[in-house]
């Protein structure tokens, strides 16, 4: 298949950082220079405002939606072209229509690793079942576009998950619909391992009639060991227990109720795999599970136990089972799936006359690819939109309630991110950060984690070519060595209100506006949102009131007459737009701080000019 044309990435700069240099015109002069386009925020409708969040939250994309991302007016009301999403494996038909309905679908199967690469440069999402292995590779050779990976599947063991993260690429799974096609092929390979139905099939096509050979083994009053009782393990035992088995179960993590429930004692491991006659695993591949069957576990096992496999090859360390096979520990094996897969041609243990295998046919009936192949999209196409996936797997799952409630406080806090890191004297020197939400909720009734991350891209976006999202924040702030830390304020304001305040502190730092420095030696500002729009309420100790739009300058003056009027005029003359401007002063014919929004970027000599006021004591001009 033909690869690609490559369309120009979408929203191609919603999440590239401006780098910022500093310029120090005066000791009492110094403002952000940003050389790239910084975010450009419209009064947007209530709708347009949810999209704009999640485009914010997530790299996200919606082809209904203008784009918002990037600097000028002119560019808001332009359609955004639609997702590219890379189909690697088969998947079923009604998926690919839902894909279908909102971006250009390439199926693409049996990539190699370098073909991959080449083509997810031009992909927005990439669906892949387990064969395609996207490692940290891809989302290299993705240089930032890829937003979401979707597995049409549960095992997530095929997609670098660390990488994802780093990268800032949404993951999910389709948890749900092959639970019950994978306990029946479980089902399906105990029954037929019990009665030899494949090796006797083999026979008989051979032309041979050996009904002494194949004498099985019955089910009924045996013990099976369920390891791993999640989705598809407590079906099987379901499924067991209408055989007439003994069912025993071991997880360490699985709730012992729902175990009662279907009639399942939840056991140690060794007691499991000591007391077993069949044993059916069903446990993610993870570092602690992997080859957790091996010869220490195997020598502990009843002889003659039957296994069975339909989660992960990796589990199993396949050296050992053979032994164990060869030896009688192990009196059969079925397996479904394999460390490598396809396994090798001469594999001693696929042709293993004790052996019964299948192709990774455990999710693969017609109603079970339907079903995931439905489940992935709605996932893959929920995040390029921006809703937050329940079945996400590298990011915190945030209900779309919250999302809408906080929508107004996650721009605050990027703002405050973003304004605070431009009052520090050389940003990238910046260790410890404060978020402090004044709230009247209660700690288990607000939930920080997108409020803190925005804060993180705020800080880390302007001072780096790093993208931050919801998906990365935490990491990308950890790697930078910046400790976030939260801490909540009860206070008695509404309820209703998720925050009351965000205060963003940064310590041990130098300020290029010292009367940003608060008491305590930290750079302190703080915001409120005010009939929904984001609003700075104090620097330092000072307090001011500016909405958050546009542009804004700071300067530290002698409380006196006339000030407001002289800057403004400078301003005027060089035709700079004032939206809002504010004095706090500590006492009358003392220090005032003047907070000055402006629309446009004022030139170089309208900021001298403002500098050689000689009221005028320091000032900064910030971008927001
Ligand atoms: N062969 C197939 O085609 C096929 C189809 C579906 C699922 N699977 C695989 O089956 C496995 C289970 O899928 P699921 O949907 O039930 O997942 P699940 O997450 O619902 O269940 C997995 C369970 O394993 C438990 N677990 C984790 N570590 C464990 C440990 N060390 N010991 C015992 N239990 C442990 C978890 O607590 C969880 O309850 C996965 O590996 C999945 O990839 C394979
Ligand atoms: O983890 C899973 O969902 C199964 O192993 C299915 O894998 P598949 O999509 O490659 O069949």
């Amino acid at each position: 298949m033909a690869s690609p044309a490559c369309t120009k990435p979408i929203f191609p700069s919603t999440f590239t950082a401006s780098p910022s240099e500093s310029t120090s015109k005066s000791s009492h002069l110094s403002f952000i220079n940003t050389t790239s386009s910084l975010p450009f925020y419209p009064k947007l409708s209530h709708s347009q405002q949810r999209s704009f969040l999640v485009n914010s939250v997530l790299k996200t994309v919606d082809p209904t939606q203008p784009s918002f991302s990037t600097a000028t007016s002119t560019d808001v009301g332009l359609l955004a072209e639609k997702p590219t999403i890379l189909v690697s494996e088969k998947l079923g038909e009604a998926g690919l229509q839902v894909l279908r309905g909102f971006g250009h679908v390439e199926c693409a199967y049996d990539l190699s690793q370098e073909e991959l690469c080449t083509k997810i440069s031009c992909c927005d999402a990439l669906i892949v079942r387990s064969a395609t292995k996207v490692t940290r590779q891809v989302f290299e050779a993705s240089k930032g576009r890829l937003k979401v990976v979707g597995r049409a599947g549960v095992g997530i063991d095929n997609v670098d998950l660390q990488a994802a993260t780093e990268f800032g690429c949404l993951v999910v799974n389709a948890p749900t619909a092959n639970t019950i096609a994978a306990a029946e092929h479980g089902i399906a390979l105990l029954a037929a391992m019990a009665r030899n139905v494949a090796q006797a099939d083999a026979s008989i096509k051979a032309g041979k009639w050996q009904r002494n050979k194949y004498v099985g083994v019955s089910m009924v009053g045996k013990t099976l060991a369920v390891m791993g009782f999640g989705k598809v393990g407590s079906e099987v035992a379901r499924r067991a227990k209408g055989l007439g088995m003994n069912v025993i179960a071991h997880d360490p993590y699985a709730p012992a109720d729902r175990a009662r429930a279907i009639g399942v004692d939840l056991v140690s491991f060794d007691q499991a795999i000591a007391t077993a006659d069949f044993i059916s695993l069903h446990m993610p591949l993870t570092p602690t599970t992997n080859k957790i069957f091996n010869d220490t576990t195997f020598s502990k096992m009843k002889k003659g136990v039957r296994i069975i496999n339909v989660a992960r090859g990796g589990v199993i360390d396949e050296d050992a089972l053979i032994k164990a096979l060869d030896s009688g520990i192990v009196a059969q094996a079925a397996l479904d799936v394999f460390t490598e897969e396809p396994p090798a041609k001469d594999s001693k243990l696929v042709q293993h006359e004790n052996v019964t295998v299948t192709p990774h046919l455990g999710a693969s009936t017609k109603e079970a690819q339907e079903g995931v192949a439905i489940e992935i999209a709605e996932a893959v196409l929920g995040a390029l939109k921006g809703e937050l996936s329940a079945t996400a797997v590298n990011a915190p799952m945030v209900a779309p309630e919250v999302l809408s409630e906080l929508a107004p406080y996650v721009v605050l806090a990027e703002k405050l991110g973003r304004l605070a890191v431009q009052l520090v004297s050389g940003g990238s020197g910046i260790k410890s950060v404060k978020v402090v939400y004044r709230s009247a909720r209660g700690p288990d009734d607000l939930d920080t984690r997108l409020l803190r991350a925005m804060v993180t891209k705020g800080i880390i976006e302007p001072i780096s070519d790093t993208i931050v999202n919801l998906v990365n924040a935490d990491f990308i702030a950890k790697q930078r060595g910046l400790r976030i830390s939260e801490e909540r304020v009860v206070v008695d304001s509404s309820p209703e209100l998720p925050v009351d305040s965000i205060q963003v502190q940064i310590s041990n730092v130098e300020s290029k506006f010292a009367s940003a420095v608060a008491e305590g030696g930290q750079i302190s500002i703080e915001g409120k949102v005010k009939f929904g729009e984001a609003h700075l309420t104090c620097v330092g100790s000072f307090d001011v009131d500016v909405s958050l739009e546009g542009n804004l300058i700071l300067c530290r003056q002698l409380d006196q007459p006339g000030m407001i009027g002289r800057v403004g005029n400078i301003l005027g003359e060089h035709n700079v737009n004032v939206s809002f401007m504010s004095v706090g002063r500590t006492s009358r014919r003392k220090k005032a701080i003047m907070a000055i929004g402006v629309d446009e970027q004022p030139n170089n000599e309208a900021l001298d000019n403002i500098g050689a006021v000689p009221a005028i004591e320091e000032f900064v001009f910030l971008k927001l």
